[in-house]
């Protein structure tokens, strides 16, 4: 009688091996061991597409690694760099949305941003750098008034170690990313660059490193990358900054228009209040939202600025639809 056939043991079960995905390009990413180790992994399949700030696990692979599987994500925030290609990061506590007072930032990208956070429950900052620019600061500063008025932390700075201020913001910041993973996200020329190597002595070493690891220095200049920040970290927990290239216009497109409002807390602030229960706040009748937004003769809470950029999100969210 001949022994019924053994199944061969799941071949990989004992050797597969926890990391965080530091970095990504293409198809392949950068991977860190527990101890520190960092390796190349491909993803395995399709279903494995991995973004930084993913836990996954791994297996030796020749000298490469091969991703195995992806554990569950606590957020996943969506941007979007052209018009097929989206990037994302994940586990995240919190979005930094660096903007200066030079060049002008568009309040429009920047409430993106913030949508984009509030959608998955992250919790944005918004920080204004080049408080030593007296008088372009003042009136970015005043443009965001209604940030601070719905209750966003903002924090002026000015990160350029050469600058001339005397406080120049940069503990007040440090408080709020002290302990956790935080998004780094601007537009060009705000200082992601400066913040990273003010807060990461050893960000353009790492940086190298990275780039020769993927062996494509040329295209890694775009890609999304993980930075610890020893001098941050608390007993409890360790300070990250994942560092992303542009702010170019972000995909919106997972939100349901009628959700929007929940996404903006100015508006938020009112929900409920409105005569139809599926009102769209633009222009129904006895409109809880539509009676706070400012205009010649009202002084409601809601800048007319921001209910505009309601609108116009509300339009593309719902063409996005037919
Ligand atoms: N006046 C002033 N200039 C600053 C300050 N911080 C940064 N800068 C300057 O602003 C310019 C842009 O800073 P970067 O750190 O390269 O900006 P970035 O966001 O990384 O820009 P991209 O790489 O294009 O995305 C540089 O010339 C910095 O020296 C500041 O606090 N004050
Ligand atoms: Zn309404």
């Amino acid at each position: 009688m001949s022994k019924p056939k053994q199944r061969p043991a799941a071949p990989d079960a004992a050797v597969l091996e926890p990391g965080l995905v530091v970095a990504t390009y293409g198809r392949h990413c950068l991977v860190e061991t527990p101890e520190g180790r960092r390796l190349i992994c491909h993803p395995r399949g399709k279903k494995n597409q991995v973004v930084v700030g993913d836990q996954v696990l791994w297996q030796i692979a020749g000298d490469e690694g091969s991703i195995e599987k992806l554990q569950a994500r606590r957020n996943l925030f969506y941007r979007q760099d052209e018009i097929r290609t989206k990037s994302f990061a994940a586990n995240l506590d919190r979005v930094l949305i660096l903007i200066a007072a030079d060049p002008e930032y568009s309040e429009s990208q920047l409430a993106r941003a913030l949508v984009a956070a509030e959608a998955e429950r992250i919790t944005p900052i918004i920080a204004l750098n080049k408080s030593d620019l007296a008088q372009p600061f003042a009136q970015a500063w005043e443009r965001l008034a209604p940030y601070r008025a719905m209750g966003y932390s903002v924090v002026p700075v000015s990160l350029s170690p050469r600058s001339p201020v005397a406080d120049d913001g940069v503990a007040a910041l440090c408080e709020h990313l002290t302990g956790h993973t935080t998004l780094v996200l601007g537009p060009s020329g705000s200082g992601k660059s400066t913040l990273i190597n003010r807060l990461v002595p050893d960000a353009q070493v790492e940086t190298g490193e990275i780039s020769q690891a993927l062996n494509s220095g040329k295209h890694t200049t775009t890609s999304t990358r993980w930075y610890w920040v020893p001098s941050l970290d608390r007993s409890e927990a360790r300070t990250a900054l994942i560092d992303s290239p542009g702010f170019q216009e972000f995909g919106l497109h997972h939100i349901e228009p009628t959700r929007l409002a929940d996404c903006m807390p100015d508006l938020r602030r009112y929900l409920g209040g409105c005569k139809f229960y599926n009102c769209t706040h633009l222009h129904e009748p006895g409109c809880a939202v539509l009676a706070q937004v400012e205009g010649e003769q009202s002084a409601g809470t809601i800048s007319a600025r921001r209910h505009r950029i309601y609108a116009q999100l509300f339009e593309e969210l719902s063409q996005q639809r037919w």
